[in-house]
């Protein structure tokens, strides 16, 4: 179970970023975050794993408060929060298969992540997960080659190698082509279920969001607005969420 209560930050004095945001996801829960631009969607995702200091509040995975982490306990929490980007973050000279292993670089010593010392087991498990999200015959190919949803089928197998708690995904189809964007929030939606994780996704298309997500958390300058299943996701909730009419993106 992942907490967070009454989750304060500001980047500049008195312009608060986040005010008060509390929420709480089960385990095998999809969720969005939605909201305009500038609203805070990126704040809390950077919050959730400590990238950005937040100010005040609680962040409890599993009854253990991250914010309270010591150094080397904020490891070990970040070992089980995988991170997917819209620019996938990969090596793209590197192979696909040897990007998915750089998902255990946080079980490593520094050298042996330098060396690329990987375990047969480390390899196995890289390939099956490539098998998972449909990429078993691209192993040995450099990212280089791939389209954007294939870019981002490694990324999300890279953070399954971590052996996550929690995905987290920062606009996970922004950069991606209707039919890819349709493809990667399925893949979401399929492995939160099956490895029965926490899976949050920051996203602008509201029907992907209305149509893949368990729960839609909506926030709307820094205060949250809606959290609730995503089937309550109303028009009249997008017209506050939004201050202007967009209810035919739902359709
Ligand atoms: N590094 C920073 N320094 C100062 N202000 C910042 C910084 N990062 C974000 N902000 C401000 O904090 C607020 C929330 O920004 P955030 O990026 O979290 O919004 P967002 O909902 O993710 O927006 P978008 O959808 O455009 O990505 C905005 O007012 C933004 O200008």
């Amino acid at each position: 179970m992942l907490e967070v209560k009454n989750l304060q930050k500001s980047y500049e004095k008195d312009k608060p970023a986040l005010t008060d945001i509390s929420f709480n996801i089960k385990p095998g829960t999809f969720v969005a975050i939605i909201g305009p631009s500038g609203a805070g969607k990126t704040t809390i995702l950077r919050s959730l794993n400590q990238l950005i200091k937040d100010d005040d509040g609680q962040i409890i995975l599993d009854g253990k408060d991250i914010r309270t982490a010591n150094k080397e306990q904020l490891r070990k929490f970040r070992r089980q929060i995988g991170m997917v980007f819209q620019n996938y973050n990969l090596v793209e000279r590197l192979t696909v298969i040897e990007n998915v292993l750089h998902g255990r670089l946080g079980y490593k010593s520094t050298l042996a992540g330098v060396f690329g010392k990987y375990t047969q087991e480390e390899k196995e498990e890289a390939m099956s997960l490539l098998k998972k999200v449909g990429l078993e015959n691209f192993a040995l190919k450099r990212c280089s080659e791939l389209s954007g949803g294939q870019k981002q089928r490694v990324g999300i197998a890279r953070s399954l190698i971590q052996h996550p708690k929690v995905i987290l995904c920062d606009e996970p189809i922004a950069s991606l082509d209707p039919a890819s964007a349709q493809n990667v929030m399925e893949l979401l939606k399929r492995l939160t279920d099956e490895y029965n994780l926490i899976c949050i996704a920051n996203l602008h298309q509201i029907n992907m969001a209305k149509k893949y997500a368990d729960q839609i958390i909506g926030i709307r300058k820094g205060h949250l607005v809606f959290d609730e299943d995503a089937d309550l996701l109303s028009e009249d909730i997008l017209r506050t969420l939004y201050d202007q009419d967009i209810t035919k993106e739902l359709e």
